[in-house]
């Protein structure tokens, strides 16, 4: 095994750091502090994680840093392989984020399973290493410190040695585990032995063989019991049919004799419904007595002979006189409801006489009245002839009044319009004219003034010869003409206002003549009308007293036609009751007919119920004649079934049954016994049977168990035996490895020390070391001194990884080895020695070689040398490498790196 390339990051002092190793044996030098161990811690940190650090996880984060990285690349078996650890601290606490191991195998997770996989790679644990590959500082002496035990193990591991005790101990499990399922077989083995024991002495054959013979004897007997079984059921059949006939016959013969008296009782019977028969007979005879006489008498009243058809004719009678009575009594019917005609309408022509009476009273009331009311209008009459007379005066003396009038009464009204439209006319000439004459003065009076002036007004030009005064003159004549016109004006006006005061006063009366001439006419009229009234009412009174003498009239009549039909229904009534009378007798002669033809009945019924009693009484007579035929053939039968019994055959027959029946009994008992005999007999039969069969059940199960255990025996022999040979295997192993151990740790012990003091090393079986003098005492490795130590710890490692190099089959594992400042205790003589020892290594095979070391001669010996520097003002290390510096000047390095 080989490291690569290791890769830090915030690592303790390292803040970003790089190195590669290379085969052969790298030294690494610097100041104290500079970081050199940290180096290789990171190392081994990077292998086995937390469990390699001896303190907690947060110390190898770099003070104030968050996150650390280290990856290790590294070869083993000729693959290669990087495992990678991040590092994270929150509030104080640090944990492992990623820790991952990638190579040929695959990729493994997880600080415990990563540590599993280097752990078997190497086959060493944390422990492992230290105490092989990894010498601490100050740590030098460990392995030899170490108890025997520890040791043991450790070396064990290496050499795998502890594989075979694990075997071993697998082997031993098994032995165990087939030795506890063998006692448990052997167990049961030995339990169905015992059984098998306790059935064999039970003598199962015998037993059987005895309890058959038994069983057949007891079969034999039940035969025998159930043959006279039969013979004596046969036997007591035979009796019972004997008691049985006899039985029988005795059945018979009550019947016989009950039917005997059953006949003799009905014949008894019979005998007293005829005479109960006769006696109905005499009655009926003298019923028949008595109807005939009743029907004599009735004969005799109605005066029929009592010839032959005498039924028929009652009947014809009887007919005739119904029917009589019929046509009566229609006849009445007829004659009521004429009589009741009658009654009907003389009541009707009274109440109409009545009628007419009063009618004719109203009529006469009435006329009366309107003769009154007529004396009253006629008055009124004259009266207002007398004013239409008044009227006429009137008229004409308003009339009058036109005489001298210029116009006619009826011309009035348009007379006065036309004379005020004159006058409005001459009014309103008139006072145009008064208004053309006051303009005409005003400007007279105007020029005038300006004459007085001397100027002209207008154009105030000098006035002589302006047009305005020119023309003065024709003015002042305007204006005289205008006054006359004005006068004669005014004259019209007076005379026509006076004209119309007249017009007007005529007007008023022609308008009230008017109203009086229509007054006159409308009175007039009402006049005629009311003289036309008068004469209708006269002939109205007229008409009214005459239709009162027509009714007085009518009323008469029907008064008289009332009284006839009064009269006849009063004869009607009369013929009614004479009808009544003959109805009566007729009646009377029917009921004595129907008494009669009653009678008759009577009689043939009574005739016919004798001969019926008759022919009765000959019928129960004839009945019972034949039962006492029969009567006497049952007594017959009788003494005959009495003469047949034998008492004796029957007293015999009763015993044979009564013997047959006990003996039957107890012959059930007996073979019921024997059935139950026979019954345990074969249960018992049957137990011994299967308990034969479980015995052999038993011994096949014997066999099995048999078998099993053999082979279990021989199974736990072959545990016990591959048991020893795993133990057997390992001392002999262990042997061969301690001697082999002793041989190389004395040669690497004798190059590396030479000196005459110590003659030999021993290695015992527990890996117990001593060391001998030349003079023969033996020393406990811890006495020897510290250099001593040093040079034997360093050769004891070297001896062991000799040991893996030609004791381990496959790859040996040979991790780098890794020596902390190991020249500590060592003089410069003893120096040399180590590097020679190294070199010894080397060629061993052991591939890799890391020292950390100020030593001159040491590095001196280098394949590589390695410079740790630490900036002191940041604190932070690096570190610096130097290929193939062999034949360089090393120390002029070495020295330059301090
Ligand atoms: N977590 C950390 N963060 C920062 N620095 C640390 C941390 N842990 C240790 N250191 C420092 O790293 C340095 C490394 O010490 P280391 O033991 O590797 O040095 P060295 O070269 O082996 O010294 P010496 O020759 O004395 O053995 C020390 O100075 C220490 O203070
Ligand atoms: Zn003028």
């Amino acid at each position: 095994m080989r490291f690569d390339r290791i890769s830090l990051r915030n690592f303790k002092c390292y803040e970003d750091a790089q190195l590669r190793f290379d085969s052969g044996v790298t030294v690494i030098h610097g100041l104290n502090g500079s970081g050199k161990s940290s180096l290789l811690e990171a190392c081994f940190f990077a292998l086995y994680g937390s469990r390699a650090l001896d303190t907690t996880l947060d110390e190898v984060v770099t003070i104030g840093a968050e996150e650390t990285i280290v990856e290790l690349d590294f070869t083993h078996g000729g693959e290669s392989y990087r495992v990678r650890r991040r590092i994270r601290v929150s509030n104080g606490d640090a944990r492992t984020a990623e820790c991952v191991l990638d190579g040929p195998g695959g990729t493994t997770e997880g600080a415990t399973d990563v540590r599993g996989r280097v752990t078997s790679m190497l086959r060493m644990d944390t422990e492992a290493f230290v105490n092989c590959a990894y010498v601490r500082q100050g740590e030098v002496n460990k392995l030899i410190n170490a108890s025997p035990s520890v040791r043991q193990d450790t070396l064990d591991d290496l050499l795998q040695l502890g594989k075979l005790e694990e075997y071993r101990d697998r082997a031993s499990d098994a032995r165990v585990g087939v030795g506890r399922v063998r006692d448990d077989k052997r167990g049961a083995l030995t339990e169905v032995e015992e059984q098998l024991e306790a059935k064999e002495a039970k003598d199962l054959h015998e037993r059987h063989n005895a309890v058959a013979s038994e069983l057949s004897e007891t079969e034999a007997q039940i035969e025998r019991y159930e043959e006279n079984q039969a013979d004596a059921e046969q036997s007591r059949e035979a009796a019972i049919e004997v008691i049985e006939a006899y039985e029988e016959k005795r059945e018979e013969l009550t019947e016989i004799e009950d039917d005997i008296e059953q006949l003799r009782e009905r014949i008894q019977e019979t005998e007293r419904k005829r005479e109960s028969l006769a006696d109905r007979a005499s009655e009926c005879r003298e019923e028949l007595a008595d109807a005939r006489d009743e029907r004599d008498e009735s004969l005799g009243a109605l005066g029929i002979d009592a010839g032959d058809d005498l039924d028929s004719r009652v009947s014809e009678r009887i007919d005739s006189v119904e029917a009589e009575i019929d046509d009566l009594t229609n006849e009445i019917r007829e004659l009521s409801v004429t009589k009741t005609e009658h009654d009907n309408e003389a009541e009707r022509l009274a109440s109409e006489a009545d009628e007419l009476e009063s009618m004719a009273e109203e009529k006469r009331e009435e006329a009366d009245e309107l003769a009154d009311e007529l004396a009253a209008s006629k008055e009124k009459l004259a009266e207002r002839r007398e004013r239409l007379d008044e009227m006429a005066t009137e008229i004409e003396e308003k009339r009058a009044a036109f005489a001298d009038a210029p116009v006619a009464v009826e011309e009035a009204s348009a007379y006065r319009e036309e004379v005020a439209e004159e006058l409005g006319d001459i009014r309103e000439r008139r006072s145009e004219l008064s208004a053309q004459l006051d303009g005409e003065r005003e400007q007279v009076a105007e020029v005038d003034a300006l004459l007085e002036a001397g100027k002209c007004p207008e154009c105030g030009q000098p006035v002589e010869g302006s047009p305005h005064v020119s023309d003065i003159d024709e003015r002042r004549e305007r204006v005289a003409e205008l006054e006359g016109e004005l006068a004669d004006a005014e004259a019209r006006e007076q005379a026509r206002s006076d004209d119309l005061e007249r017009a007007r006063e005529l007007e008023e009366i022609a308008t009230e003549v008017q109203r009086l001439n229509s007054d006159r006419e409308n009175l007039e009229q009402i006049l005629e009308e009311r003289e036309a009234t008068i004469e209708d009412k006269e002939r109205r009174v007229e008409q009214l007293r005459e239709a009162a003498a027509e009714h007085e009239a009518d009323a008469a009549s029907s008064r008289e036609a009332a009284e006839q039909a009064r009269e006849q229904a009063q004869e009607y009534k009369a013929e009614i009751a004479e009808c009544n009378q003959q109805k009566a007798e007729l009646d009377d002669r029917l009921g004595t007919l129907n008494a009669l033809s009653e009678r008759l009945d009577e009689i043939a019924s009574l005739e016919e119920e004798l001969a019926n009693l008759r022919s009765q009484r000959e019928e129960k007579e004839t009945m019972n004649g034949e039962r006492r035929d029969r009567l006497g053939e049952l007594r017959e039968r009788r003494s005959d079934l009495q003469a047949e019994f034998d008492e004796d055959r029957i007293e015999q027959a009763r015993k044979r049954k009564q013997k047959a029946e006990t003996y039957l009994d107890e012959v059930a008992e007996t073979l019921a016994e024997l059935e139950s005999q026979r019954a345990d007999l074969q249960g018992k039969l049957g137990g011994i049977e299967a308990e034969i069969d479980a015995m052999a059940e038993l011994r096949e199960r014997h066999e099995q168990l048999r078998e099993t255990v053999e082979r279990l025996d021989s199974l736990y022999e072959e545990a016990e035996q591959l048991e020893d040979m795993y133990r057997q295997l390992r001392s002999e192993l262990r042997q061969r490895n301690v001697e082999s151990l002793e041989r190389m740790l004395n040669e690497t012990f004798d190059l590396v020390y030479e000196n005459d003091t110590y003659s030999r090393i021993e290695v015992d079986g527990e890996y117990r070391l001593t060391v001998y003098q030349k003079d023969g005492e033996e020393l406990d490795p811890e006495q020897l001194s510290g250099g001593e130590r040093a040079l034997f710890n360093l050769s004891l490692r070297c001896a062991i990884y000799q040991l893996l190099a030609e004791g381990i089959e496959g790859t040996a594992p040979m991790p780098p080895l890794i020596l902390d400042e190991p020249t500590v205790f060592l003089d410069s003589g003893h120096v040399s020695q180590l590097v020679e020892l190294i070199d010894a290594m080397y060629d061993l095979g052991v591939e890799q070689i890391l020292v950390v070391s100020h030593d001159d001669e040491l590095v001196d010996a280098a394949d590589t040398l390695v410079t740790v520097r630490k900036d002191s003002t940041t604190n932070r290390s690096t570190v610096d490498r130097l290929d193939d510096v062999q034949g360089i000047d090393k120390q002029a390095l070495a020295a330059s790196g301090d």
